[in-house]
Protein backbone atom coordinates (compact mmCIF):
# COMPACT_ATOMS: atom_id res chain seq x y z
CA UNK A 1 0.00 0.00 0.00
CA UNK A 2 1.67 3.16 -0.55
CA UNK A 3 -1.14 5.74 0.50
CA UNK A 4 0.48 8.01 2.94
CA UNK A 5 0.20 8.09 6.19
CA UNK A 6 -2.68 10.25 7.70
CA UNK A 7 -1.84 9.53 11.87
CA UNK A 8 1.10 7.92 13.67
CA UNK A 9 1.78 7.14 17.07
CA UNK A 10 5.12 7.15 17.88
CA UNK A 11 6.41 5.62 21.41
CA UNK A 12 3.20 6.65 23.26
CA UNK A 13 3.33 6.56 27.22
CA UNK A 14 0.42 6.64 29.18
CA UNK A 15 -0.23 6.14 32.52
CA UNK A 16 -2.58 7.14 35.77
CA UNK A 17 -2.36 7.57 39.08
CA UNK A 18 1.34 6.97 41.04
CA UNK A 19 2.94 4.98 43.45
CA UNK A 20 1.61 1.55 44.28
CA UNK A 21 -1.64 3.03 42.45
CA UNK A 22 0.26 3.44 39.06
CA UNK A 23 -1.53 1.86 36.48
CA UNK A 24 0.38 2.06 32.98
CA UNK A 25 -2.00 1.94 30.01
CA UNK A 26 0.28 2.18 27.05
CA UNK A 27 4.08 2.27 26.85
CA UNK A 28 6.16 2.87 23.78
CA UNK A 29 2.94 2.15 21.55
CA UNK A 30 3.60 2.77 17.80
CA UNK A 31 0.91 2.63 15.76
CA UNK A 32 0.33 4.01 11.72
CA UNK A 33 -2.78 4.71 10.02
CA UNK A 34 -3.11 5.36 6.37
CA UNK A 35 -5.35 7.33 4.26
CA UNK A 36 -8.24 4.81 2.84
CA UNK A 37 -7.93 2.41 5.09
CA UNK A 38 -10.40 1.22 8.18
CA UNK A 39 -8.80 -0.20 11.47
CA UNK A 40 -10.76 -2.30 14.16
CA UNK A 41 -9.70 -1.63 17.92
CA UNK A 42 -9.95 -4.51 19.68
CA UNK A 43 -8.96 -5.56 22.66
CA UNK A 44 -11.05 -5.72 26.52
CA UNK A 45 -12.77 -3.80 28.30
CA UNK A 46 -10.17 -1.47 30.38
CA UNK A 47 -7.12 -2.06 28.44
CA UNK A 48 -6.84 1.91 26.75
CA UNK A 49 -9.09 1.81 23.80
CA UNK A 50 -10.52 4.87 24.80
CA UNK A 51 -7.43 6.08 25.89
CA UNK A 52 -5.51 5.64 22.81
CA UNK A 53 -8.25 7.58 21.10
CA UNK A 54 -8.49 10.39 22.74
CA UNK A 55 -4.66 10.58 22.70
CA UNK A 56 -4.11 10.20 18.61
CA UNK A 57 -7.48 12.80 18.50
CA UNK A 58 -5.54 15.08 20.60
CA UNK A 59 -8.20 15.39 23.68
CA UNK A 60 -5.85 14.11 25.72
CA UNK A 61 -1.92 14.32 26.10
CA UNK A 62 -0.18 11.31 26.35
CA UNK A 63 3.16 11.13 28.85
CA UNK A 64 6.05 10.46 26.62
CA UNK A 65 6.31 9.64 22.90
CA UNK A 66 4.54 11.53 19.86
CA UNK A 67 1.54 11.91 17.65
CA UNK A 68 1.97 12.76 14.12
CA UNK A 69 -1.07 13.87 12.14
CA UNK A 70 -1.29 14.50 8.82
CA UNK A 71 2.84 15.27 9.03
CA UNK A 72 2.42 17.28 12.13
CA UNK A 73 4.02 16.15 15.20
CA UNK A 74 2.27 17.37 17.87
CA UNK A 75 4.81 16.74 20.84
CA UNK A 76 5.33 20.27 21.42
CA UNK A 77 2.78 21.69 20.57
CA UNK A 78 0.63 24.44 23.20
CA UNK A 79 -3.31 23.62 23.47
CA UNK A 80 -4.22 26.16 20.56
CA UNK A 81 -2.12 24.69 17.99
CA UNK A 82 -3.59 21.58 19.15
CA UNK A 83 -6.88 22.59 19.23
CA UNK A 84 -6.43 23.82 15.24
CA UNK A 85 -5.11 20.36 14.57
CA UNK A 86 -7.86 18.86 15.84
CA UNK A 87 -10.89 20.47 14.50
CA UNK A 88 -8.81 20.34 11.46
CA UNK A 89 -7.70 17.19 10.62
CA UNK A 90 -9.37 14.94 13.00
CA UNK A 91 -13.16 14.08 13.17
CA UNK A 92 -14.56 12.10 16.34
CA UNK A 93 -17.19 9.87 16.52
CA UNK A 94 -18.85 8.98 20.45
CA UNK A 95 -20.59 5.89 21.53
CA UNK A 96 -23.57 7.86 22.56
CA UNK A 97 -23.72 10.59 20.01
CA UNK A 98 -23.39 13.54 21.43
CA UNK A 99 -25.35 15.81 19.12
CA UNK A 100 -26.18 18.78 20.86
CA UNK A 101 -30.13 18.63 21.74
CA UNK A 102 -31.19 22.36 20.82
CA UNK A 103 -30.22 22.22 17.20
CA UNK A 104 -31.73 20.53 14.21
CA UNK A 105 -29.77 17.71 12.36
CA UNK A 106 -28.42 19.72 9.69
CA UNK A 107 -27.32 22.30 12.07
CA UNK A 108 -25.04 19.68 14.35
CA UNK A 109 -23.55 18.95 11.16
CA UNK A 110 -23.36 23.09 10.10
CA UNK A 111 -21.57 23.90 13.71
CA UNK A 112 -18.39 22.57 13.17
CA UNK A 113 -17.72 24.65 9.92
CA UNK A 114 -19.50 27.13 10.91
CA UNK A 115 -16.51 27.66 13.81
CA UNK A 116 -14.26 26.64 11.15
CA UNK A 117 -15.01 30.06 9.49
CA UNK A 118 -16.84 28.91 6.39
CA UNK A 119 -19.77 31.01 5.34
CA UNK A 120 -23.44 29.91 6.11
CA UNK A 121 -24.55 28.52 2.57
CA UNK A 122 -21.44 26.89 2.10
CA UNK A 123 -22.01 25.18 5.92
CA UNK A 124 -25.82 24.36 4.60
CA UNK A 125 -25.05 23.03 1.34
CA UNK A 126 -22.08 20.51 2.62
CA UNK A 127 -24.36 19.35 5.92
CA UNK A 128 -27.36 18.85 3.44
CA UNK A 129 -25.26 16.82 1.03
CA UNK A 130 -23.85 14.56 4.01
CA UNK A 131 -27.19 14.11 5.50
CA UNK A 132 -28.23 12.29 1.39
CA UNK A 133 -25.12 10.55 1.62
CA UNK A 134 -26.21 8.98 4.56
CA UNK A 135 -29.66 8.31 3.88
CA UNK A 136 -31.29 11.02 6.28
CA UNK A 137 -31.59 13.83 3.75
CA UNK A 138 -35.44 13.68 5.11
CA UNK A 139 -34.89 13.79 8.42
CA UNK A 140 -32.41 17.56 8.06
CA UNK A 141 -34.66 19.51 10.42
CA UNK A 142 -35.23 16.84 13.10
CA UNK A 143 -33.65 17.32 16.36
CA UNK A 144 -31.91 14.63 17.77
CA UNK A 145 -34.25 13.57 20.35
CA UNK A 146 -36.85 13.14 17.47
CA UNK A 147 -34.49 10.33 15.57
CA UNK A 148 -33.71 6.68 15.85
CA UNK A 149 -30.59 5.80 17.52
CA UNK A 150 -29.17 4.83 14.41
CA UNK A 151 -30.31 7.64 12.90
CA UNK A 152 -28.37 9.67 15.49
CA UNK A 153 -25.07 7.94 15.43
CA UNK A 154 -25.31 8.91 11.24
CA UNK A 155 -25.83 12.27 11.98
CA UNK A 156 -22.85 12.21 14.40
CA UNK A 157 -20.60 10.58 11.83
CA UNK A 158 -21.58 13.13 9.90
CA UNK A 159 -20.77 15.80 11.90
CA UNK A 160 -17.49 14.15 12.53
CA UNK A 161 -16.19 14.48 8.77
CA UNK A 162 -18.35 17.89 8.14
CA UNK A 163 -14.90 19.78 7.92
CA UNK A 164 -13.50 17.02 5.63
CA UNK A 165 -10.28 15.78 8.24
CA UNK A 166 -8.00 13.58 7.10
CA UNK A 167 -8.50 11.17 10.29
CA UNK A 168 -12.08 9.69 11.73
CA UNK A 169 -11.92 8.10 15.22
CA UNK A 170 -14.27 6.53 16.51
CA UNK A 171 -15.04 5.14 20.21
CA UNK A 172 -17.73 2.17 19.89
CA UNK A 173 -20.09 3.97 17.44
CA UNK A 174 -22.46 1.18 17.11
CA UNK A 175 -21.95 0.32 20.93
CA UNK A 176 -25.49 1.14 21.71
CA UNK A 177 -27.43 -0.14 18.48
CA UNK A 178 -28.53 -3.29 17.60
CA UNK A 179 -26.84 -5.78 15.23
CA UNK A 180 -28.92 -5.03 12.29
CA UNK A 181 -28.61 -1.02 13.11
CA UNK A 182 -25.08 -1.20 14.10
CA UNK A 183 -24.93 -3.19 10.38
CA UNK A 184 -25.91 -0.25 8.39
CA UNK A 185 -24.64 2.60 10.33
CA UNK A 186 -20.82 0.97 9.49
CA UNK A 187 -22.04 0.64 6.13
CA UNK A 188 -22.62 4.40 6.05
CA UNK A 189 -19.53 4.89 8.00
CA UNK A 190 -17.52 2.92 5.69
CA UNK A 191 -18.64 4.14 2.91
CA UNK A 192 -17.99 7.47 3.83
CA UNK A 193 -13.88 6.32 4.04
CA UNK A 194 -13.78 4.89 0.79
CA UNK A 195 -15.50 7.70 -1.22
CA UNK A 196 -13.07 10.56 0.80
CA UNK A 197 -10.23 8.63 1.27
CA UNK A 198 -10.43 9.03 5.07
CA UNK A 199 -8.20 7.11 7.40
CA UNK A 200 -10.54 5.67 10.05
CA UNK A 201 -9.14 4.00 13.18
CA UNK A 202 -12.67 1.96 15.33
CA UNK A 203 -12.65 0.53 18.91
CA UNK A 204 -15.12 -1.76 18.83
CA UNK A 205 -16.48 -5.08 20.73
CA UNK A 206 -18.56 -5.80 17.64
CA UNK A 207 -16.25 -8.88 15.89
CA UNK A 208 -18.29 -9.25 13.17
CA UNK A 209 -17.91 -5.48 12.41
CA UNK A 210 -14.33 -5.84 13.06
CA UNK A 211 -14.02 -8.85 11.02
CA UNK A 212 -15.02 -6.40 7.54
CA UNK A 213 -12.24 -3.66 8.65
CA UNK A 214 -8.95 -3.71 6.38
CA UNK A 215 -7.29 -4.74 9.42
CA UNK A 216 -7.72 -5.30 13.44
CA UNK A 217 -5.20 -4.12 15.82
CA UNK A 218 -5.20 -4.92 19.86
CA UNK A 219 -3.73 -3.16 22.74
CA UNK A 220 -0.81 -5.57 24.53
CA UNK A 221 1.21 -4.66 27.24
CA UNK A 222 0.85 -1.17 26.65
CA UNK A 223 1.81 -1.68 22.76
CA UNK A 224 -0.73 -1.65 19.77
CA UNK A 225 -0.43 -5.64 17.96
CA UNK A 226 -1.58 -6.29 14.89
CA UNK A 227 -4.12 -9.02 14.96
CA UNK A 228 -4.39 -11.74 12.29
N1 LIG B 1 -8.58 9.73 34.24
C1 LIG B 1 -8.28 8.49 34.66
N2 LIG B 1 -7.74 8.29 35.88
C2 LIG B 1 -7.41 7.05 36.32
N3 LIG B 1 -7.57 5.92 35.59
C3 LIG B 1 -8.11 6.08 34.37
C4 LIG B 1 -8.50 7.35 33.84
N4 LIG B 1 -9.00 7.15 32.60
C5 LIG B 1 -8.94 5.82 32.36
N5 LIG B 1 -8.41 5.18 33.42
C6 LIG B 1 -8.17 3.73 33.52
O1 LIG B 1 -7.38 3.35 32.41
C7 LIG B 1 -7.80 2.08 31.93
C8 LIG B 1 -8.11 2.18 30.45
O2 LIG B 1 -9.30 2.93 30.28
P1 LIG B 1 -10.01 3.10 28.86
O3 LIG B 1 -11.27 3.85 29.07
O4 LIG B 1 -9.03 3.67 27.90
O5 LIG B 1 -10.31 1.56 28.48
P2 LIG B 1 -11.18 0.94 27.30
O6 LIG B 1 -10.36 -0.15 26.70
O7 LIG B 1 -11.65 2.02 26.39
O8 LIG B 1 -12.39 0.30 28.09
P3 LIG B 1 -13.94 0.03 27.67
O9 LIG B 1 -13.89 -0.98 26.56
O10 LIG B 1 -14.54 -0.53 28.92
O11 LIG B 1 -14.52 1.35 27.25
C9 LIG B 1 -8.98 1.64 32.78
O12 LIG B 1 -8.52 0.73 33.75
C10 LIG B 1 -9.45 2.93 33.42
O13 LIG B 1 -10.00 2.69 34.68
Amino acid sequence: MNSRVALQLAGVDRHYGQGDRLLTILKGADFSLRSGEIVALVAPSGTGKSTLLHIAGLLEKPDGGDVIVNGHSCAQLGDEERTAIRRNEIGFVYQFHHLLPEFSALENIMMPQLIGGLPRSEARERAKQLLDYMRIGHRADHRPSELSGGEQQRVAIARAVANAPIVLLADEPTGNLDPETAGYVFEALQALVRQSGLAALIATHNLELAGRMDRKVTIEDGKVRELR
